[in-house]
Order: C-alpha cells, then sequence, then structure tokens
C-alpha cells in the first residue's frame, strides 16, 4: 500500500499550544515534586522532548520501548517489551508519555507491568486518543487531541517507520 497524500489535520502551531498547556496542568499537579518521564519509544519521542522542555517540576526522561504493531497500519495485538527500563520507578512518580492510543493494547499491557514495580504515582498523558478504536479499557489521565478513526503520520507517528519528521499531524490517504 502507498500513500496517496497526506491531509494535515493538526498544524504545527495547534500542536504546540497544546503542548503548552498540558505542560502546565502537568506542571500544577507535581509542583516541586520530581516526575520521571517515561517516552515509549519511538513515537513519542518528538512529543517527549517538547512536553519536558514545558513542565516546570524536576523530570527524569527515561525510555523504553515496546512492540505492537507490524507493518503498515495493523495492530498485531501482541505486546512484547522490547527495551526496557535501566532504572528503578520504585517509589517515584512515574508519567507514561505516549503518542498514541489507539487499541489500548499497548498501554494496558505496559501500565499493569509498570503498576508492578510499585511506583509512587502512575499517570499517562497521550498527545492522540483514538476513542473509536478502543478495544481494551485504559484509564488516561491527560490528553492532547481527540481524533476520528483515521491513520494518522507525522511529530512522530509513522506509516512503515517514514513520515515521523513531519512536523504536523495528517491522515493519510492511501493509493487504491
Ligand atoms: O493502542 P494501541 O492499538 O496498542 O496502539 C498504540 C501504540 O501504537 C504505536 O506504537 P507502534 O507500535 O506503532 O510503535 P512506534 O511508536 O515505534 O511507531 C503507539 O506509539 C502506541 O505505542
Ligand atoms: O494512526 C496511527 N498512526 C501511526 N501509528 C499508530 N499506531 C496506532 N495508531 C496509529
Amino acid at each position: 500500500m502507498k500513500i496517496k497524500k497526506i491531509n494535515v489535520h493538526l498544524t504545527e502551531e495547534q500542536i504546540e499550544q497544546r503542548v503548552r498547556e498540558l505542560g502546565a496542568e502537568i506542571s500544577k499537579v507535581y509542583g516541586d515534586e520530581p516526575v520521571c518521564l517515561i517516552c515509549i519509544l519511538k513515537g513519542s519521542v518528538f512529543f517527549t522532548c517538547e512536553l519536558a522542555k514545558r513542565i516546570t517540576s524536576p523530570v527524569e526522561i527515561e525510555f523504553m520501548s515496546v512492540s505492537s504493531y507490524g507493518s503498515g497500519t495493523s495492530s498485531s495485538g501482541v505486546v512484547r517489551i522490547v527495551n526496557d527500563l535501566g532504572t528503578s520507578i520504585e517509589g517515584k512518580n512515574v508519567l507514561v508519555i505516549e503518542d498514541i492510543i489507539d487499541s489500548g493494547r499497548t498501554l494496558s499491557y505496559l501500565l499493569e507491568n509498570l503498576k508492578t514495580r510499585n511506583p509512587k504515582t502512575l499517570r499517562l498523558c497521550t498527545l492522540l486518543d483514538k476513542p473509536d478504536r478502543r478495544v481494551v479499557d485504559v484509564n488516561v489521565d491527560y490528553v492532547g487531541f481527540v481524533i476520528p478513526d483515521e491513520f494518522v503520520v507525522g511529530y512522530g507517528l509513522d506509516y512503515d517507520q517514514k513520515y515521523r519528521n513531519l512536523p504536523y499531524i495528517g491522515f493519510v490517504e492511501i493509493e487504491e
């Protein structure tokens, strides 16, 4: 399948504005307490960096890779940790940062896994939420934008590993 066209859904300016708002909201919640941001690679790398800059609480950034999607636009449904955290999160305020929640499978698996490591608090922030696609319930604390059931690329999100570097978020039109 080839991409015919990418239609802009969220501009760079809209994303930047929303990231600032989320940063302010999150900073209010943690105040002077440290918070450990867990960036779920690869998709949330752009969002994590921009959001971290807008949080005024002391921030630690850790990375984790989880695999659930094969090539293209469909989820395999099987989630596995490809690269785990290099540090303990016991007793820490943990905020998981995602680019998108679609079926909910990845985050539901991940949150259950992280809970067993005894963080002080465990919250979830996603830039995009596609509730129409939900198969598994996930409790999301902070959402950037709710989007319809369309495949999106840009600002970290890929189609077959490409288009992550687009500064905006767009819906893809696939060639018939
Ligand atoms: O709610 P779900 O249906 O589980 O989908 C959400 C997951 O899919 C995407 O990751 P992907 O597996 O595409 O990896 P990537 O971040 O490396 O692109 C996204 O970053 C989430 O982790
Ligand atoms: O719409 C999407 N785009 C890119 N990656 C994704 N992973 C889940 N949903 C999506």
